[in-house]
């Protein structure tokens, strides 16, 4: 089972414009909403694979009963901690082949409610093959908080990070198997610009693997038996909210079927590839995925 951590859930909302232009009145035209946030973007993509997932994480308020009714009917197991704040939305507003991302910051989460979420993540952690922590925190948790679940696992199964500024540096120090960060993000953690430099910083501060993804220019593995690169297939219009989770969700299964790091670059951009091509966030494009899978190119590098 691939347990994967979101500990600011959200409801996603998904907004179609013809044309996104600011200080101006849009007609939406399309509405979809769905249970979001990184984590649970991951195991849906990680269930539509065939891999057996359990998400969990907080929930609270009216919000969090839709993100809770939105993962059963989605056919998510799920192993959520009720919080006494409402649970956030997001808005990804998809025009002219691109999407602008309106981020809420998410609910206080209390002392007592992350002792509650702590038993409950160790019991899981205990039954999990690999396990996925990913996305921005909510207010009240200190950035420390993944490296104290990493401390929890201890290396017992493959973890895979995906986190950003404070929390992913801190992260970093509890040796997770592999991180993903985006290109800025890897620049904003480290200070240095060159992300195969700045990867190589991240291996220095206690991860295994970094996996950089820079979206058109493709994804860069750094890790201890190498380095490769691979690039997406063409540049891809649609909705690329939500490619990250599918790459997390890529790198995810790659190392829980212990697959070659160039096999879970080619799986890992193939897949972000085809998630573009679906119009939400944590869907991806199967006849897209499987026709772009043979054509990715692994260098070394
Ligand atoms: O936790 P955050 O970093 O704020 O990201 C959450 C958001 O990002 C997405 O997961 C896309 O990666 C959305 O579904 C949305 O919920």
């Amino acid at each position: 089972m691939i347990l994967t951590v979101t500990l600011n859930a959200a409801l996603d909302v998904t907004y179609g414009v013809d044309d996104l232009r600011p200080h101006t009145t849009h007609r939406v035209r399309t509405v979809r909403t769905r249970a979001g946030g990184k984590g649970v973007n991951v195991s849906r993509v990680l269930n539509a694979l065939g891999h057996d997932t359990v998400v969990t994480g907080f929930v609270g308020g009216a919000t969090g009963q839709a993100i809770r009714a939105e993962l059963a009917e989605a056919g998510l197991a799920a192993e959520l901690t009720e919080i006494q704040a409402e649970s956030r939305r997001t808005v990804a507003v998809v025009s002219a082949g691109d999407a602008t991302l309106f981020s809420e910051p998410g609910p206080a989460v209390t002392e007592a409610e992350w002792a509650t979420f702590l038993a409950r993540f160790t019991a899981l952690a205990g039954q999990a093959d690999l396990v996925v922590l990913s996305g921005s925190l909510p207010p009240g948790l200190p950035a420390g908080v993944y490296r104290e679940l990493l401390d929890i696992v201890a290396g017992r199964v493959p973890t895979v990070l995906d986190a950003d500024g404070e929390a992913l540096r801190q992260g970093v120090a509890g040796n997770p198997t592999a991180v993903k960060p985006n290109a800025a993000e890897l620049r904003a953690v480290t200070g240095v610009a060159d992300p195969a430099a700045a990867a190589r910083k991240l291996i220095d501060g206690g991860a295994s693997a970094v996996l950089a993804s820079g979206g058109p220019a493709g994804l860069l593995a750094i890790t201890a038996a190498g380095s490769w690169r691979a690039r997406p297939p063409r540049r891809l219009a649609g909705n690329p909210t939500g490619a990250g989770d599918a790459c997390v969700a890529a790198l995810a299964a790659g190392l829980a079927q212990e697959h070659s790091w160039p096999q879970i670059l080619r799986e890992a951009v193939a897949l972000s590839a085809a998630a573009v091509l679906h119009p939400l966030a944590g869907s991806f494009d199967l006849a897209a995925y499987q026709g772009f899978l043979p054509t990715i190119m692994v260098e070394i590098g």
